[in-house]
């Protein structure tokens, strides 16, 4: 797992290093590493680096400072740069005099030329021919979307863009985009990621952030976020060992599916076989159904007369009415992790007498949408890891917040993302599949929390690959269904493992 601070962490975090490092020096590091990674994209895309040309929105802050340095740097590899400032007066002396000492130009973005957008023709030529462009609006201290002058110069660009930190216009805390914002080709950020870079829909995480060591890990502490890498959840999935037989890697219950819904239980089920080697038990109206596609499920018609089973996953497909009611009850009361899904949630949120039902010590995993998450505990809001941490807390659940991007919060606060980095997993269904995964690894042992967090990661690497047939996010895919999607997941499982060795 890797972390994620917010600004505030990182702020703390700096000030105790330059105590020990001026910060003059640090932001020298930071600066340079802009300049190694704007060279490779120059190298990238123009085929040379030497001679081509690097125009710098710089604006009023160290965000600002940082791009200055970086163009002090990249004129020492013969790279021409203009600095565009936004905010003429502002802008951060030592690294505009570094800038103007190796020979850069600086341009005001506005001046007496400004046209009627109130760009200076100065400043929209330096835009128009630049081979790369250095996005130093704002960083850290950001707030809200990018003002007028910014908006136009960014909206004018042509070129790759190196975000400095994080792409101007995002919220570093929360990724939200309130009206314009960067694109950035790459982001450069320092020490350690920030929320905005995995949170942010389609903004920042689909392209590739990298830290730059400024000297921060020994002052970072704990992340606001942890976000898991493949590698890990590779290490850590289920399989089988000589000593297993198929009770020992654990019996999943799956109560899902009605007469009305019985594709719900087959996507469900169907994810449960294929995610771990444990036995998979069905309990439902749609046995039947899930017998034709899933052989290898015991299926019975009622959660009543369904065998042991070392966790559940409940809800998708089961209906809000009183059999649905009665399916959880007894699911909630039979001592084992749960995973509550879908109709489990909209249920919970309209008869709080079910959560006492509850055994105490058996872990619930909530796993609402959007929408389900709106009935039990009101809309998200923009902080979207806020919401679900002090949810998480409240019902003393893992709670497991779709979207875009994932957040799975634990009741002791702890957070996890995962962003699905495309959105073919947006398709209806795709949460049963999700749920099945879930309930899987529940019955594995695996850690509620965790097991989220790798069913989530497992889920988005199967949309991709069912869709693009591959594992890179920005690949030509064609929309999918959920049986594609489910279809995908061992191949998506092999995926992960294979990044383990
Ligand atoms: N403190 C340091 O020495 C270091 C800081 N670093 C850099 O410093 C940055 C943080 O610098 P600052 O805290 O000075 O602030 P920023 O440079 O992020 O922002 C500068 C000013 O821009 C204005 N602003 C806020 N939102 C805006 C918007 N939407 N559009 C336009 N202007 C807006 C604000 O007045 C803000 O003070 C980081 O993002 C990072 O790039 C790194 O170099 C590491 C070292
Ligand atoms: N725009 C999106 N991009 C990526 N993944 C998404 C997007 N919207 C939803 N998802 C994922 O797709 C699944 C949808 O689940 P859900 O809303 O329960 O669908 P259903 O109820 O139809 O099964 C979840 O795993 C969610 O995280
Ligand atoms: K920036």
């Amino acid at each position: 797992m890797y972390g994620a601070w917010t600004p505030d962490q990182i702020r703390a975090a700096e000030q105790k290093l330059f105590a020990r490092t001026p910060e003059p020096q640090v932001m020298r590091r930071a600066a340079y590493a802009v300049a190694v990674h704007t060279a490779r994209l120059l190298d990238e895309s123009s085929g040379s680096v030497a001679g081509r040309h690097a125009t710098l929105l710089v604006g009023a802050g160290n965000n600002g400072g940082d791009a200055l340095w970086a163009g002090a740097f990249l004129r020492r590899r013969g790279v021409g740069v203009t600095a565009v400032l936004l905010s003429p007066d502002k802008a951060h002396p030592a690294g505009l005099a570094a800038l103007r000492r190796a020979g850069g130009r600086v341009v005001e973005a506005g001046g007496p030329s400004a046209d009627t957008a109130g760009i200076g023709a100065e400043a929209a030529d330096a835009v128009e021919r630049a081979d790369v462009v250095v996005d130093g609006i704002v960083g850290l201290s950001a707030r809200g979307g990018l003002r007028p002058t910014a908006a136009e110069l960014v909206r004018r660009v042509t070129a790759p863009v190196v975000a400095v930190d994080l792409p101007s216009g995002v919220d570093p805390l929360t990724g939200a985009v309130d009206g314009a914002a960067v694109s950035a080709e790459v982001t450069v950020t320092f020490g350690g990621h920030r929320p905005c870079h995995v949170l942010g829909a389609g903004v920042v995480h689909s392209r590739p952030v990298e830290v730059a060591d400024i000297g921060l890990d020994d002052f970072l502490g704990d992340p606001e976020l942890y976000l898991l890498e493949d590698a890990e959840v590779g290490a850590c999935w289920p399989v089988p060992s000589a000593s297993d037989d198929k009770y020992s890697q654990g019996v999943v219950g799956i109560a899902a599916g009605s007469a009305t819904y019985p594709g719900a239980a087959v996507l469900a089920g169907g994810a449960a076989v294929q995610a771990t080697s444990g036995m998979v038990r069905y309990a439902g109206p749609a046995a039947d159904v899930v017998r034709a596609h899933w052989p290898e499920v015991v299926a019975t018609g009622s959660v009543t007369d369904a065998g042991r089973v070392q966790a559940w996953a409940v809800g998708p497909g089961i209906g809000t009415g009183g059999s649905g009611r009665e399916v959880l009850r007894h699911v909630l009361e039979a001592g084992v992790p749960v995973c509550a899904d879908a109709d489990s949630i909209t249920l919970l949120a309209e008869d709080p007498t079910l959560w006492d039902a509850r055994d105490p010590d058996a872990p619930l995993v909530l796993t609402p949408h959007a929408g389900e998450f709106a009935r039990l505990a009101g809309e998200v809001g923009a902080d979207r890891v806020s919401a679900v941490r002090e949810v998480a807390a409240r019902f003393d659940a893992v709670v497991l917040l779709k979207g875009n991007t994932t957040v799975v919060a634990a009741p002791d606060g702890r957070v996890l993302v995962n962003s699905a980095r495309q959105s073919w997993p947006a398709t209806a269904g795709s949460g049963d599949v999700l749920t099945g995964l879930i309930g899987a690894l529940l019955a594995a042992g695996i850690d509620p929390w965790a097991a989220c967090g790798f069913a989530s990661l497992v889920h988005s690497r199967a949309a991709l690959l069912a869709a693009t047939g591959g594992a890179d996010a920005d690949a030509v895919g064609a929309p999918i269904g959920a049986s594609a999607l489910l279809a995908s997941v061992p191949d998506a499982i092999r995926a992960v493992r294979a990044e383990a060795l």
